[in-house]
């Protein structure tokens, strides 16, 4: 069976291998296995912390939540009642339909409308269609975002995926973000924007840094392993690694 409707969560299985596995909760992918050139069996690419909750209680602490319709605290007016990240993390999504299955890729759709939970806290007429693809070596995420308004108003949002890659926190590194301008968020004393200055990214300190106009294609990548990762439409990116300091305060 490619797709596995399980009644919290959706299975995708590719008939080389390769799987994934999207809570409705959240529609957060919570893991995708993969094969490459160096495993030719398929392994585990996203971290998930062992202390993560998948039981719909909180967000997910790991894997690729969906963040809508902020990033970070909440600064625009339409959205002051809600929290860091948005709802789109911590509801739960709808199944629609199966998008494909064949060699080329498995792919299913979810989708989050507003309900009145929603509607309490933020009271926009949107629509979120969501998008997983499962192909042999690459996973892929689409986020549609409909203004179902029938009049002319309209809406701003952030939309991003908060990508957890499973790698070596000490060896990992990240390119090419040399000479982009980021906000340090690390850095409370410095308001503007800095410019990176280093070929390779790494986060062997706690590194929370938000880019501002990238490449949209990165190599992510450590002694004996690494990961492309490409976007479109999505011009900023955030590296962030809490390391002990940051991560000894997250539950
Ligand atoms: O704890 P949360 O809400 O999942 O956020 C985790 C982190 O998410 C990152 O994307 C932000 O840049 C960080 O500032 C934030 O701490």
């Amino acid at each position: 069976m490619p797709i596995q409707k399980l009644a919290d969560r959706i299975i995708l299985n590719h008939p080389k291998g390769a799987s994934t596995e999207v809570l409705l909760y959240g529609a957060t992918v919570t893991s995708w296995k993969a094969s490459d050139k160096r495993n030719p069996e398929p392994v585990e690419r996203l971290f998930v912390s062992s202390k993560a909750a998948l039981d719909g209680s909180k967000a997910v602490r790991g894997g690729i939540p969906v963040v809508f319709p902020c990033f970070g605290a909440p600064t625009h007016p339409d959205h002051k009642n809600l929290s860091q990240h948005g709802f789109a993390r911590s509801e739960l999504w709808s199944w629609d339909s199966e998008v494909m299955d064949n060699e080329a890729g498995v792919s299913i759709r979810l989708v989050l409308e507003p309900s009145q939970k929603i509607t309490a806290i933020y009271a926009k007429p949107f629509r979120l269609n969501y998008v997983v693809t499962l192909a042999e070596h690459q996973l892929s995420t689409d986020i549609h975002v409909t203004n179902t308004s029938t009049s002319t108003e309209s809406f701003e949002f952030q939309a991003l995926f908060h990508t957890y890659i499973r790698a070596p926190s000490d060896s990992v590194s990240v390119t090419p973000l040399q000479g982009l301008s980021y906000k340090d968020k690390t850095d409370s004393s410095f308001q503007g924007l800095k410019t990176e200055s280093r070929a390779a990214v790494d986060v062997k300190k706690f590194t929370d840094s938000v880019y501002t106009n990238a490449p949209q294609k990165y190599e992510v990548s450590w002694p004996g392993g690494g990961i492309s990762v490409k976007s479109q439409n999505l011009k900023d990116v955030v590296i962030w690694n809490p390391q002990a300091e940051a991560g000894s305060k997250i539950g």
